[in-house]
Formats: C-alpha cells, structure tokens, sequence
C-alpha cells in the first residue's frame, strides 16, 4: 500500500512539473509581460545618443559607455557591456512569485539572457531588438552633506516594466553590475560577488520584514570578470525591481540644471505615473490618522498661504512614506549607513545597500559605515538624515510648493516664470512647508517607531507616557546590557510571565543576560519590572498568550547580520559552484518568522546563525562595492 502509495505521488509531481515547465517556457515569457518603459515616454533621453533606428556606428555605441556630463535628457540608452562568461548563481522565489513568474528551478533560456544582460548586449537596431533598449537614468545628489553633481546609473541598467502578480501595479526591472554607463564617472561599472549578495539578500529580507524596500530578482555571476576592490574580486549582475527608481536626487539633477520645466515634468509624473495620479494623492492625504490631520490643522496657516497645491501634497507624501520607512528602520536596527539625497527613494523604499548593517547590539551611536567618521549616519542620527535629505528636496521643489494654486495656475508661471513681487510670498510659503513637513515627519516617526517597539514587546496600545516610562528605559537598559537587540525581543517574547513574582523576575533577568555580572542582572531585572506592570495596566486575561500573538507577527526569528554575510561571501569565493550556504540564509531571511520554512540540511550553520557573539558583532562596511 505504502510503495504504490508513493509511487502514484512521484508519478503525479513528475506530471506536475513537466506541466509547470511547459507553462514557463510558452506562457510567462519575462519579457513579454510588458514591454513598457514609462520613464523613456515621459523624459527625453541625452540628445547625442538617439535610440538607434539604423544600429548604432562606433562613436554612437562608445558615447554609451563613456562617462560624461549630459547637457540636457533625463537617461541614456545604454547596452550593457559583454562578460565572457555568466553563471545563474542564485532567484528569488518570493521575487518570482510577486511578479507573477513561475517558483521554477529550472529557469529556461531566455530567462538567464535576461538577467545576464546577453539578450541585449550586441548591436542591433531597436525594431530589431526583441527587448525594448535598455537604458540608464541620469540622477545628481548631496553625498555626506556636499552637493557632487551629476551622478546616475553608473552601473545599471534599466529594462521594462513588469506587471505584478495581479496585475494591480508594475515593476522597472534593471540590472546592476552590467557595466558603464555615461554616469560611471571614475568607476568601472561592475558591481563585486560581495556586494551582489548583500544587497540581493537584504532587500528581499527587509521586504519579508515588511519594511518598503526596493526588491532582487536574481544574482548572475560572472567567472571571468574582475574588479579591483580591497583585492581583486570576482563580479556579479543583480536584477532587481522596484515601483519606481526615482531619487532624490533625481529632483537634484533639475535643480542644479535650473530647469523649472523638467523640475515640473518630474513632479507631474511622480503624481502620475509613480503614486496613481491627482486623486489617489489627495486620497492618501485625506487618509492618514487624525492626529496628523490635527496638525496640520494647528500649524498651516490656511489663511496665509491657501490650499495645499498637488505639489504640496506630493510632497507631504513623500515625507510620510519616508518617515513610516524610518521608523522600521529604527524598530529593527536596520542602518543604511549612506543616507545620500541619491539614496533617498520619493516611494520610501530603502534603497541602494552598500554599508548597511542589522545592529546586533542597541547603541545610538552605532554607525555601519567605517568611512563615516562623523557618525552622520549612525543609528540615533538616521531620521536627522533622512530628513536632511527631504529638506533638500523642498529646496529642489522650492518654486512648486512656494507657489501655490493661485501663482501655479497664472500661465506666466508656467511659460515666463516668476515675477518680481511673487518672489517673497514663495519663499515664504515653500519655508513652511518644508516647515510643516518637519513637524508631520517627527511626528510620524516617533508614534510608529514607538507603536512597532510596543508590538515588539507585545502590546498593542501606545501611549505617549510609554516613551518615558518603559522605551527610554529600555533602550537605557539594552544599552547598558549589551543584550542581542533582536534576540531580547524574541527571548521575552518566549519567556513566562502569568502571575510572575520578584524571584522569578531575577531568574527570567538571569537566564536572559547569562550573566554572573550582578549589575547587569539588575538592570534588566528594574526594567522587567516597569515591564510587568505596565502589562498588568494593559489587563491582559492571559498575558503569556496575548502578548504572543502580538509580538510573533513583527518579531522576526532571524535577521541577517554582516557576520554571516561575511561567512556566505567567503564559502562562495571558496567554492563558488557550492551555493548550499547562500540558499540557507535565503531560507531564513526570506522567511523570518517561520522557522517551518527554513529546510533540513546545515542545521548546525542555522543554530550558530541564531546564536550571538560578541567577537563578531557590529561588524562595519566600506562603501567599496
Ligand atoms: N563600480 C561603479 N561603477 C560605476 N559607477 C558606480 C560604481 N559604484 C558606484 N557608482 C556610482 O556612484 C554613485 C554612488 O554610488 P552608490 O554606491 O550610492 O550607488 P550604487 O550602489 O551603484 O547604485 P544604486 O543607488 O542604484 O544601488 C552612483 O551614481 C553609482 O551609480
């Protein structure tokens, strides 16, 4: 019974994946999901490198790789450069699954001509191309508090979009590492094996995570391409996807261009074509929670300076959408470690991972990137950061929110610019809504970040005396501690607290800090009891069960840390046909919260991943990628 039993099991997954191949192959081609490219429609390219119609001569094919100011143009159509040879390291099957696209190991041949950049990197013309070309954007930034000019995809390029799974939104698909580009300025277009894990295993993490983040597809290695980094190092091409590329920066590059019409062509697709339109922008400005409707009550002066204009709204949006970001960041010691106006995305989406780090260990001053000096970028300075940033995009949108709908809607605005006696009234009126903004991105910050801490201490109400009386402790305290921030969280989580006494506090304060050290007992010992009674105020019916159920659903299991990035890049180097430790810290990263889903095998890597150690963390970065 048992043999025929199993038997008609393999007969029937045998059918099941033959079906599934055959779907992949004639069905979901990557390609021809979509063939859009909203951003080539809506923005003129660089005027000296025209999509080829005839294909391109030498000069033409060699200005597309050659680094250079553009005069004018949003992109440049770009080719990525040819490898030797490629090598699918590693998909995502989240990724696969969002857009739509068979959970297949076996990823046919057009596939990988895709991510590997082959399908497009020879020479013909664009009606002969199957793809449509690709191309890279132009961008410019504020890099450690220095405007530096132009900047741009300096190794990426840009493919189509793609709808998602359901065909509710689409994503751009590009491919990093492909090669240079008009924007590579000194660099060499490459991106390192190193770098391509962490970014590919971190976006798809923080998105498990739920944080917004922008995604990763896939990882092709490349055997025979090498960049000289600390040493020379072996190089790879991520494909990864996001809503919308667009920067900061990318108001940046207009700003300093001077040019007020392509500022507004900007703005005027970012309302459209990146958050749904007019509508769904004064949607979700009507949508956010009393209080913040409250503010901007008290503090806009509507008398003053009018209505919000849809620019004001977008940009109000885009300060929302990063302070939510932030405060996951905060809530889970994630680190950017270069909070650049370049990687600063207008969805909120963590974007750009090169020094980033999980903080192992609570401490405000912990900064993930060794070339930051000034702790710019440290973990109590990251919401200053960000808004640094945004602050430099009202700058960059000065004229369009200073306006107003009265001056927006005078046609000398739009055709002449501004007169004389309007300069005050804008300058004015753009200061307070950056003013404005300030106060609705701290606002939202502090409330999010401290309602996700309650979560993660499983409560579920947030009040602002909270702050003070149970979250400065205990920042206070896992400070002094020097606990694991991520595994504290999980450890409580876990422990027995219905009808607990003093004792058993010391002991749940003693199993925690395995500690012999008396003080650190006590610290934690005084902040479980501030704990306890404040969930004896929230008066839960069974406390252990309840708090549960809260803190699970946002208290990951496992958190990748740069330690065993360190571990995965250099078994990958050792071996790089052996990728059995990248598809385990995929499996667990992927999959934070359920443990179910982390597989049979290395399970003494996973314990060791789970543990701590304190020779290995706070581990910092270079910005050498
Ligand atoms: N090896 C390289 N070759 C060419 N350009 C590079 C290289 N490394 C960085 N750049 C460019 O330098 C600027 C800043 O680099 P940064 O590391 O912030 O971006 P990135 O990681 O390359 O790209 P992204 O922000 O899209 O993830 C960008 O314009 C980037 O394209």
């Amino acid at each position: 019974m048992l043999r025929s039993g199993s038997l008609h099991f393999k007969r029937f997954t045998f059918t099941f994946l033959v079906a599934s191949r055959r779907n992949y192959s004639s069905m979901i081609r990557l390609a021809e999901k979509s063939k859009t490219q909203s951003f080539t429609k809506a923005f003129p390219p660089d005027e000296r490198v025209p999509e080829p119609s005839i294909a391109w001569d030498e000069t033409k094919w060699d200005l597309t790789h050659k680094p250079r100011q553009l005069k004018s143009g949003a992109f440049s159509w770009v080719l990525p450069e040819k490898r030797d040879q490629y090598k699918l390291l590693t998909v995502s099957r989240p990724a696969l699954n969002d857009l739509g696209l068979p959970d297949s190991e076996e990823h046919d041949n057009e596939f990988f001509r895709i991510v590997s950049g082959q399908a497009y990197n020879d020479n013909p013309t664009a009606q002969e191309r199957e793809y449509p070309t690709p191309y890279s954007q132009c961008y410019a930034g504020w890099q450690f508090g220095s405007f530096a000019g132009q900047l741009g995809d300096g190794r990426v390029v840009n493919l189509f979009e793609i709808d998602n799974h359901d065909n509710t939104s689409k994503y751009e698909i590009q491919l990093k590492g492909s090669g240079k580009t008009p924007f590579s300025r000194f660099a060499d277009g490459k991106a390192v094996v190193r770098s391509s894990v962490r970014e590919y295993v971190i976006s798809e993490s923080l998105h498990a995570l739920g944080i917004p983040t922008t995604r990763a597809l896939a990882i092709v290695t490349l055997p025979h391409t090498w960049a000289q980094r600390y040493a020379a190092e072996n190089c790879a091409i991520t494909t990864r996807f996001a809503p919308s590329w667009i920067r900061i920066g990318t108001f940046d590059l207009y700003r300093w261009r001077g040019d007020r019409k392509g500022m507004r062509t900007l703005s005027d697709f970012v309302i459209s074509d990146v958050f749904g339109g007019k509508e769904a922008v004064l949607n979700n400005f009507n949508n956010q929670e009393p209080e913040f409707a409250k503010i901007v009550k008290e503090e806009w002066d509507e008398e003053k300076f009018g209505e919000f204009s849809i620019y004001d709204l977008m940009y109000l949006e885009i300060v929302v959408r990063n302070a939510k970001t932030v405060s996951q960041w905060q809530a889970y010691g994630f680190l950017n470690g270069v909070l650049n106006t370049d990687n600063t995305s207008v969805l909120g989406l963590s974007i750009d991972f090169g020094p980033f780090a999980i903080m192992d260990k609570f401490d405000p001053d912990f900064t993930s990137n060794s070339e930051d000096h000034t702790l710019r970028y440290s973990h109590r300075n990251t919401p200053g950061a960000v808004f640094w940033s945004l602050t430099r995009l009202g700058e960059d949108m000065a004229e369009l929110i200073g306006a107003g709908p009265t001056i927006l809607s005078d046609p000398h605005f739009t055709e002449e610019g501004i007169k004389k006696e309007w300069e005050n009234q804008i300058v004015t009126r753009a200061t307070a809504v950056i003013e404005l903004a300030a106060i609705l991105f701290e606002h939202i910050v502090t409330k999010e970040y401290g309602q996700l801490l309650m979560k993660r201490l499983g409560l579920s109400s947030y009040e602002e005396a909270d702050e003070q009386l149970l979250l400065d402790p205990l920042r206070d305290m896992l400070q002094k501690t020097k606990l694991d921030y991520n595994n504290f969280f999980v450890q409580l989580q876990e422990a027995y607290l219905k009808e607990i006494d003093n004792e058993g506090i010391r002991s749940l304060a003693e199993s925690i800090t395995k500690s012999n050290e008396d003080n650190i007992v006590e610290e934690l010992e005084k902040w479980l009891q501030i704990y306890v009674e404040r969930l004896n105020k929230h008066g839960y019916e069974d406390v252990d069960l309840e708090r549960r159920n809260i803190s699970s659903k946002v208290n990951p299991l496992f958190l990748p840390r740069n330690w065993i990035f360190d571990e995965v890049i250099q078994k990958l180097a050792d071996d790089p046909s052996d990728n059995r430790y990248l598809k385990k810290l995929e499996k667990m990263a992927f999959n934070p919260f359920d443990p179910l889903r982390w597989g049979h095998d290395l399970k003494d890597t996973e314990a060791k991943w789970l543990s701590t150690s304190d020779q290995v963390s706070m581990l910092q970065c270079s910005c050498s990628s």
